[in-house]
């Protein structure tokens, strides 16, 4: 079956039932190196999984573990240009969870992203990125403590679908000439807007579809969180793209209003209530007057509209959610992208669950990641319906490359995301546990040193593994 690789002669498949992973105790798990330092982070990151394993069930359960290929070491063995071989990706749905170390993309021309490409292949809807705090990380932030956020990122369209034509080409011009004399004129709203010819052309679609079945997985995440973490985030720039962005956010809000009906509350409608539970007597009108402050400047059409809302909630949701049972539901809110961005950093502790697009969440992952001491500490999955697999946030730092120097952290983290969706969370404790001695005793790799206030000396990638597995016993 498959052309260059063996999978391992023990162990056993990982099967998926209701979009959930059924692992026997002996699973076979595909994994891929990755480019740049995954010479360095996946050594480092298997004995850790290994040695956690070990220590939490002996002989009980294992991982067999099965090395497939992608990037630069997937030409060494397959030729030429074969950056992603039919192998890894039949591997990978054979087995179902893989894990890898970053591949690789070159920018402006050259292959598309191979990471991409993964998550395209496999559906893998969901980019899950935490962005945790642990204790004793140095951090630039001065309350990194106060961060304690899970990105949703939508996984596999907006620019992730990478539909676009280079400036100068014949398709870009006849789309360039169609859309200006066709389509534009076509649509008032957009008077007399023109592409310049010398432009290149992306297409970002947003569906119902995607962004709908991304935040039903962050909301069932939310769901397993304690009460005082109940809370999903909507982020977009729907002030200005309204029928791509802003339609994330009504998607949401549908999805939550309906779906999840009586596990969720709207900030909007929380303020109706709220209001209404202040004043019984409130009147429907000094009720709108109080959710919107521009009211009294609105056309009466628009105050109609606000006032038919507030009705429409206290008739729909006041039996069940009002008298303050809407404080024990999911609150559902929504924050524009650019001010998210200093809304984590002057309110981490307000942020809970950030459910976004492609592109903000690629942003604000790699954001959010720095207030918790930088990438080396950004762990991520890629979550779809029957298929896993789990990566750090950042990327091959080429520069650091085989010094044995850069962070396992990120990539280990990783792979105690996947020990946890596994359900083996005796071990991903013992690697969170030992993860947070290293720390707080100083014992880590340069990035982390050189923020420690004096620095300290720097553990390197392969030592601060060690260090990890020393720190299970604390
Ligand atoms: N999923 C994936 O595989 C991803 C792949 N990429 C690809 O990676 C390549 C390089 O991208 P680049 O923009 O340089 O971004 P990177 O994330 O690879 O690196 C940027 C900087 O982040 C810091 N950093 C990254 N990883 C670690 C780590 N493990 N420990 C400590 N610090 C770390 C380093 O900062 P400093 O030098 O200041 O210490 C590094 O120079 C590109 O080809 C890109 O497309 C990018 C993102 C994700
Ligand atoms: O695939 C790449 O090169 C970049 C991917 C990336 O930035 C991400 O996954 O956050
Ligand atoms: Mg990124």
């Amino acid at each position: 079956m498959y052309d260059k690789i063996t999978p391992p002669t023990t162990g056993e498949k990982v099967t998926f039932k209701n979009g959930e992973p059924i692992v026997p105790n002996n699973p076979i798990i595909p994994f891929i190196r990755g480019d740049g330092t995954g010479i360095d982070l996946w050594p480092a990151t298997e004995k850790v999984l290994d040695a956690a394993i070990a220590a939490s069930y002996g002989d009980q359960r294992k991982i067999s573990w099965f090395k497939v290929y992608a990037g630069d070491e997937a030409c060494e063995l397959y030729g030429t240009y074969q950056y992603l071989p039919e192998d890894t990706t039949n591997a990978i749905r054979e087995y179902g969870v893989a894990i890898k170390g970053p591949l690789t993309t070159p920018i402006g021309g050259g292959i598309r992203s191979l990471n991409v490409a993964l998550r395209q292949i496999h559906d893998l809807y969901a980019c899950v990125r935490p962005c945790k705090y642990y204790t004793g990380t140095p951090s630039p932030h001065k309350t990194p403590e106060k961060l304690d956020v899970i990105i949703y990122r939508e996984n596999t369209e907006d620019i992730y679908l990478g539909i676009e034509w280079r400036e100068g080409t014949e398709i870009a011009e006849k789309l360039i000439n169609f859309l200006n004399t066709e389509l534009i004129p076509a649509t008032p709203e957009h008077g007399k807007k023109q592409i310049r010819l010398d432009s290149g052309i992306g297409i970002k679609p947003i569906s119902k579809t995607g962004s709908q079945r991304l935040v039903r997985r962050a909301i069932y995440q939310a769901l397993r969180l304690p009460k005082n973490k109940q809370m999903v985030t909507l982020v977009h720039k729907g002030n200005i793209m309204k029928y791509t962005e802003g339609a994330f956010r009504d998607w949401g809000y549908e999805l939550a209003t309906t779906e999840f009906r009586n596990e969720c509350i709207t900030e909007r409608e929380s303020w109706i209530l709220g209001n209404k539970e202040k004043n019984p007597n409130l009147s429907i009108e000094d009720n709108a007057k109080m959710i919107d402050p521009g009211y009294d400047s609105l056309t009466a059409e628009k105050k109609a509209e606000i006032s038919q809302e507030v009705e429409g909630v206290l008739n729909a949701i006041w039996e069940t959610h009002g008298n303050g049972k809407w404080k024990e539901k999911i609150m559902v809110n929504d924050r524009i992208a650019d001010s998210i961005f200093q809304q984590i950093q002057t309110r981490p502790d307000e942020y809970s669950i950030l459910a976004t697009m492609n592109l903000n969440g690629d942003y604000l992952s790699d954001a959010a990641a720095a207030m918790v001491g930088g990438l080396g500490m950004g762990p991520g999955a890629n979550i779809g319906d029957e298929c896993a697999i789990f990566e750090a946030t950042h990327g091959t730092a080429p520069k650091h490359a085989g010094l044995d120097k850069v962070n396992p952290g990120s990539l280990i983290l990783s792979g105690v995301m996947m020990l946890e969706y596994m359900g083996w969370q005796e071990a991903a404790d013992l690697i969170k546990k030992g993860l947070s001695g290293a720390i707080a005793n100083q014992e880590v790799t340069y990035d982390l040193a050189r923020l420690i206030e004096p620095p300290v000396e720097a553990l390197k990638c392969s030592e601060f593994a060690d260090a990890i597995i020393k720190h299970f016993n604390d």
